[in-house]
């Protein structure tokens, strides 16, 4: 039955709720979640309340509605369920889908240690200048013999490799070749996994009686599959590690989490399956997330060549010819930092922030929210919106720089959430996203192959969107 006074919403009929009329709308219109939510939020307003089988759900849609969500400590939990604990073993752990004490223990003890292996400045600058110029260095190989006259590339997923390196160095120390076969099958697997779900859970976790009675069809036995191998991974490696751990001389974060596990001063929620648990979530998002925001950025670039112009205008008058872009360079190149503003908002204007849930029962936006209600905030509603961008759908670096050429973000670009589960990888990610564009535009030139259609740019969706396949002619600039 529904609440009192909860959210308007579609009908909620027995077993299913609403779960057909979202599943309809999400046909009717190309098969995308985001795009089915923005309709009913334009039918029932900024905030809209459902049932998913057996999850309560309220979408935000309203700008006002995402904010308060996102910053009010009551919402502050994250789902349960099967879906949100068979990924860890039966348990909910990691970063990405816990909460209270455990999670807050967690966040703090890696935010702290990553600062050391690579989100402090230098040790970010590292890692990331020298992966820009493996990608440079790629990019050269591939074109070798045809550096005047170009060739027509794969693009969208050009940067997968080099994104997950900056997180393994971090994590591992461990940088893969873009050759390398282990790696390209943890990149298949996450795509695979990102694809198969969905950011509301997937068929199993609202309905879990089909995980007995239909483990295929609800995606259940695939989404336990992809993570026996996620696991089998990591775990390798963790074991490595213990192979090659010396306690005073910590080469990762790994190491510092070992550390933790041998200390006297080890809280209860620390153990080794966290510590998996912990990369695990790391990837998940942390690559995905960077690289799509690359593909979909680039993508644009294809169909506006001014953009591409315009950067490299200020690459060449800032840094020059004769060296690669460095972080050091970002305060001078407002430009090429809103190109990176600019890709991660058509990317995330496409999708949902991580579902948060309700720890008590409060209110939102004057709507009854009652304990344990999951709640998912629709980017679209305000990266999308005509209201605050004009022109939503064109790419316009120049909508963040201000009558003085310098960048302004508004309080309304949220692609990596606000309050306390904010996006702790913001920094890795801006700066990867920031050094690859610069250092890709500065050697090369990016143009829709001569008698191709120019890319479409709807995307594919999943629990984060994909750029569908595109290709792109790539020169080396004379
Ligand atoms: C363009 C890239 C990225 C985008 C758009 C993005 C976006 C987000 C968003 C919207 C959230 C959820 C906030 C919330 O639930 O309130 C989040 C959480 C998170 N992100 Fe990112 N992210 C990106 C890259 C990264 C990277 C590179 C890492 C890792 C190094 C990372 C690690 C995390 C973690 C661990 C959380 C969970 C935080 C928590 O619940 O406390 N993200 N991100």
């Amino acid at each position: 039955k529904k609440p009192e006074h909860f959210p308007p919403g579609p009908t909620w009929w027995p077993i299913v709720g609403s779960a057909l009329v979202v599943a309809q709308l999400r046909k009717k219109l190309g098969g995308y979640l985001y795009l089915a939510s923005a309709h009913l939020a334009e039918e029932y307003g900024p905030v809209v309340g459902l049932r998913v089988g057996k999850d309560r759900q309220v979408i935000c849609f309203g700008y006002d509605a995402i904010k308060e969500m996102l910053t009010k400590e009551e919402f502050d939990g994250r789902p349960q369920g099967p879906f949100y604990e068979t990924r860890t073993w039966g348990t909910r752990k990691g970063l990405l889908l816990t909460d209270e004490d455990f999670w807050q223990e967690q966040r703090r003890f890696v935010l702290r240690h990553l600062r050391e292996f690579g989100f402090g400045r230098r040790t970010m600058a590292e890692l990331v200048e020298a992966e820009s110029e493996q990608l440079v260095a790629g990019f050269k190989k591939k074109l070798a013999g045809f550096e005047s006259s170009g060739k027509v590339m794969d693009m969208a997923d050009a940067f997968g490799v080099n994104v997950l390196n900056t997180l393994w160095m971090m994590m591992a120390s461990i940088r893969y070749s873009p050759e390398d076969k282990e790696l390209k099958k943890l990149q298949n697997l996450l795509t695979e996994l990102f694809a198969s779900i969905d950011m509301t859970g997937a068929l199993f976790s609202q309905f879990p009686l089909l995980i007995h009675i239909a483990p295929k069809l609800s995606g259940y036995k695939q989404f336990m599959s992809i993570h026996q191998r996620v696991w089998a991974f990591l775990k390798a490696e963790l074991d490595r590690h213990k192979e090659t751990f010396q306690k005073d001389d910590p080469r990762d974060l790994m190491d510092v989490y070992l550390q933790m596990l041998n200390s006297e001063e080890r809280k209860s929620s620390f153990s080794e399956l966290q510590l998996l648990a912990v990369c695990m979530d790391m990837f998940m998002a942390g690559s995905e997330t960077t690289s799509k925001s690359l593909g979909f950025g680039f993508l644009y670039m294809l169909l506006y060549p001014e953009v591409q112009a315009k950067a490299r205008e200020e690459i060449d008058r800032v840094v020059g010819r004769d060296r690669l872009p460095t972080l050091n360079d970002r305060p001078n190149m407002p430009y090429v930092e809103s190109i990176v503003y600019e890709s991660v908002r058509v990317f995330m204007g496409r999708t949902f922030s991580i579902p948060h849930r309700a720890l008590k029962s409060t209110t939102l936006q004057g709507y009854n929210i009652p304990k344990d209600t999951m709640l998912i905030a629709n980017f679209n509603g305000v990266l999308m919106n005509k209201q605050f961008w004009g022109d939503p759908e064109v790419f316009r670096p120049d909508r963040f720089i201000d009558k003085e050429g310098k960048v302004v973000v508004p309080d309304y670009y949220l692609p990596f959430g606000y309050g306390k589960h904010r996006c702790l990888g913001q920094t890795l990610a801006r700066s990867n996203i920031f050094l690859f564009t610069a250092s890709l535009l500065q050697n090369f030139e990016f143009m829709i192959p001569p008698g191709e259609a120019p890319p479409d740019t709807s995307g594919i969706d999943g629990v984060t969107p994909s750029p569908g396949p595109y290709r792109a002619l790539v020169r080396c600039r004379k």
